[in-house]
């Protein structure tokens, strides 16, 4: 099942096209990443598919009414802001507005949700705490939960990996999955090109704006678009664990 469909999306910043007719369709079951270097247009594909920028083509999230599209997608912005000293199940349970739950997410399936999302992300030993008062990854770990909570069929992340510890990362990523085998879709961008190669069922590369690669990991991530879309040499493996992929240094700087 089809559960994000773009055609030809064409996003702009101000007068500045910076995504150009991107079309790409994600299914329920895939971990989609998406890569490219800084300003690539990663986070303005998402947040034009999202309805928040304004575009030309379609998006058929962006082309949902307000209620139905905050049921199907939760997003996961790449500012970890906490504006408010609040608990952080209290912050997670916001994550259940979009369901009809108040500022306190008490039916039994928003108590369920809640607790799930927060065993998710490892952060059942921090229910209680205030949220402004963690540190920068346990706070983005809350924010991650608070998306996962809304129990989307699909979920846009921008970047929901960064600054987590290498454990946090890899967990991240095999939640991702797990929601994937149950039918949901992920779609996150990524920097980490390495997890991005291991843990992705397949692989968006932008390049000013441009889709210049939509595949299996290992056919996206080829030495040539590591050297003319990111400018580095890679080492990269088959494994017994999967591809493995290290960045090793930059193109021009290699020998
Ligand atoms: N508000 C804005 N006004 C004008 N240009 C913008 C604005 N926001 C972003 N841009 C430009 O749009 C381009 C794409 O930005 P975007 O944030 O989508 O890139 P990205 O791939 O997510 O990058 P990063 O990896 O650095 O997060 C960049 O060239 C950026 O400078």
């Amino acid at each position: 099942m089809m559960l994000l469909g773009l055609e030809y999306l064409t996003v702009f910043r101000g007068d500045r096209k910076v995504v150009d007719a991107v079309s790409l369709a994600v299914a329920a079951g895939e971990v989609v990443g998406l890569v490219g270097p800084n300003g690539a247009g990663k986070t303005t594909l998402m947040r034009g598919a999202l309805g928040l920028l304004p575009h030309e083509g379609r998006s058929t999230l962006a082309a949902l009414p307000t209620e139905a599209r905050s049921r199907h997608a939760a997003w996961l912005p790449q500012a970890r802001e906490i504006a408010w000293p609040v608990s952080v199940e209290t912050l997670v349970a916001l994550g259940r507005i979009p369901h009809g739950a108040r500022w306190f997410a008490d039916s039994h399936e928003d108590v369920r949700a809640v607790s799930a999302a927060l065993a998710q992300m490892d952060l059942d030993g921090f229910r209680h705490r205030i949220a402004t008062r963690l540190s920068g990854g346990e706070q983005a770990r809350v924010l991650l939960a608070r998306a996962l909570a809304q129990e989307t069929p699909l979920l846009l992340a921008d970047e929901p990996i960064a600054g987590l510890d290498p454990a946090h990362q890899i967990a991240t990523m095999e939640v991702f999955h797990a929601l994937a085998g149950q039918g949901h879709a992920v779609m996150a961008s990524l920097h980490d090109l390495g997890i991005a190669a291991r843990f992705c069922t397949r692989l968006v590369m932008l390049d000013a704006g441009r889709l210049v690669a939509d595949g299996p990991p290992g056919d996206v991530l080829s030495p040539a678009r590591l050297r003319d879309v990111f400018g580095i040499t890679a080492w990269r493996s088959e494994t017994p664990e999967g591809l493995v992929i290290q960045p090793i240094a930059r193109a021009e700087a290699a020998p």
